[in-house]
Parts: C-alpha cells; structure tokens; sequence
C-alpha cells in the first residue's frame, strides 16, 4: 500500500487474512507523516507493517534515524524492506541498499527482517552483473548483521524469466525465502503503465499468456494464469526452494484480497 491508502486498508480488512505482512511504499510524493501513518494503521488493525526505506532518497542519516524512530513507536520496525529508490542520483549518504544495511542502524531500532528487491527481467537503469553482485554482497551484509532476509521481487507478467531467475538465485547458493511480485488484480490500461514505468515485460505474446490483450484496453485482468502456472513449475523444480507471493495492490487493496481469498477457496 501507498501511503494514501489507508482508507483502502479500512476496505479490505475483513479480507486479509491477520498477520499478512503488508509493505507501506516510500513513495516521492509522500511524507514520513503519512508513511509512519500507514504503518501504524497497519499494525492497528493486527496486520504486519513492511515499511519501506529508499535509499537514495534518504538526505541523511539523521532522517533513516527520525523514520526508523518514529516507525518504532508504532511498533513498525521488525520487518522492513530496504530499497534503493529511483532518484538517478543519491540525495545524500547512501547511493544503495547495501550501504543502509551495512550502517547497522537498523537493528538499533529493532528490525529483525529485512526484505530486499530482485528483478526476474532485469532493470532499466542497472546493469545485470550489478544487480547480482549487489544480491550476493546484501545477503551476505545481512547474514554478517544477524538479521533475516527475504527477497521480494519486481511483479512480472510472464512466468519464464521467473522461474529461471529463481534457478539462478539458488545456483548461486542464496536459499533465502523469495516473494514473486504479483500484480492484483486491476485495470489493464493501468498494469500496462506501470510495467512500461518499472520495464517490466508487457509485450503482446507475454500478455496473451497473462490473460488479457493490448488492443482491449477496457477491462481488467487478474493473477489467476500467472500463479496457476508458476505453482505448476514450481512443483516440478523441488530445487526452487522457500518461494511465495508477494501482491501489489495495483487495482487497490480489496481487489487484491478478495482475488486471493477466492482464489485459495475455489482450490481448497
Ligand atoms: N522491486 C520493487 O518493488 C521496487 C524497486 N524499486 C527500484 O529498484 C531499483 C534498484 O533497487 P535495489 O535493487 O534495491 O538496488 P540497490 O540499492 O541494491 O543498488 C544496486 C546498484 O544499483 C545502483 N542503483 C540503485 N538504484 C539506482 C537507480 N535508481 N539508478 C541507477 N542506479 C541505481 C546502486 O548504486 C548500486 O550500484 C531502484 O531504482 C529502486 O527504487 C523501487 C521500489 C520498489
Ligand atoms: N523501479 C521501481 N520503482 C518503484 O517505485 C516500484 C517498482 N519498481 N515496482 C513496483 C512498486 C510499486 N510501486 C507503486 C508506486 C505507486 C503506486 C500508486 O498507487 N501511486 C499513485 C497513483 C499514481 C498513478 O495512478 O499512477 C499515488 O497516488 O501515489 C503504487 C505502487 C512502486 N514500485
């Protein structure tokens, strides 16, 4: 969830399941007054708050320390997601996730968990050695500091790159617990920007297989074939390991948890 989605949250409670985990964006837009708030809604309503902490965006170390302060306060800090955030440039101290990690404040404030990204497709503006070497160094860093990882991925439409993005995660030794971003339920038009904003594979094949196409930009399109499948290869590969879903809200939170309520039922 954004910050902005409490109201959302209030929607969707009575469909999520307590003790979900629930990641608060830390957003350009946004301000620590309403991500400590979202936080704090979340664990309110007994839910587990992930609040997110970009790096770049972070312009000292006294403001991670003014976040992860005022996020304790409210019983925010075990789990957090660390991040590097979009700003081609670093706003102060810290250019990367790794360098957050490695400054030991976390634990100061009591995190215990600490989720980190990877791209089953790459990204845009990193090159892919970087990005692995960054994954090994930050497994590594967090193992160092005592602290619990899990790897929470970019959302992807096409099952193939995740499934051999996951192989190569494991071949290069990381066992650590993976999260399979997966879009909710939402308006095509709106998956299709946000794929194109985070390039994330969206071409007309990928998205026939997803469930929906490029010329019918009315509808909206869910989850329902990408995790089908995923389950499918998963089970056929015992090598894969400790993976699970992690859903963006995209289409909104009550969206989201009625997709994945109904979804577990009709297979129960
Ligand atoms: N997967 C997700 O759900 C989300 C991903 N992101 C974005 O993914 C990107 C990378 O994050 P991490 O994997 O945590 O990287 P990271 O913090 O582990 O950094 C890896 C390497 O990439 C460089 N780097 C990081 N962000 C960059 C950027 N925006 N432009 C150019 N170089 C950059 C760093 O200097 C470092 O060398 C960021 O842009 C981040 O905001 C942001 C929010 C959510
Ligand atoms: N590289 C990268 N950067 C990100 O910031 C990012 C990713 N990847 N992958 C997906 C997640 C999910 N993210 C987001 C970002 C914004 C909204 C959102 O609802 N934003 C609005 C509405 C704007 C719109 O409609 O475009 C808002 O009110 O802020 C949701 C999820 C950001 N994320």
């Amino acid at each position: 969830m954004t910050g902005k989605d409490i109201p959302g949250l209030e929607e969707a409670r009575d469909t999520i399941p307590a003790g979900t985990k629930i990641n608060v964006t830390f957003l350009g837009n946004e301000d620590l007054d309403m991500r400590v708030s979202a936080a704090k809604a979340v664990a309110d309503m007994g839910f587990v708050p992930v609040p997110h902490i970009s790096a770049r965006r972070l312009s000292s170390q006294g403001q991670l320390e003014e976040f992860l302060g005022r996020l304790q306060e409210v019983g925010a800090t075990d789990h957090v997601f660390a991040v590097g955030g979009d700003p081609a440039e670093p706003e102060g101290p810290y250019p990367d996730s790794l360098s957050v990690i490695r400054s030991g404040v976390l634990q100061q404030y009591g995190v215990k968990e600490v989720s980190i990204a990877g791209y089953p497709e790459g990204h845009p503006d990193i090159p892919s050695d970087v990005l692995w070497r960054h994954l090994e160094d930050k497994s590594a860093a967090l193992k160092e500091q005592g602290l619990d990882a899990v790897i929470l991925t970019q959302f992807a439409f096409d099952t193939d790159p995740v499934t051999a993005w996951i192989q190569a995660v494991r071949d290069r030794g990381i066992d650590t617990e993976i999260r399979i971003g997966t879009p909710g339920p939402a308006g095509v038009k709106r998956l299709i920007n946000f794929a194109r904003r985070f390039g994330v594979g969206a071409n007309a094949m990928i998205v026939k297989k997803y469930g929906f196409s490029l010329t019918n930009l009315m509808g909206t399109a869910g989850p329902d074939r990408f995790v089908t499948d995923l389950a499918a290869l998963l089970a056929q590969n015992p090598a894969s390991g400790n993976v699970r879903l992690h859903f963006y809200t995209f289409g909104g939170l009550l969206a989201t948890s009625k997709w994945a309520r109904d979804y577990a039922a009709a297979r129960s």
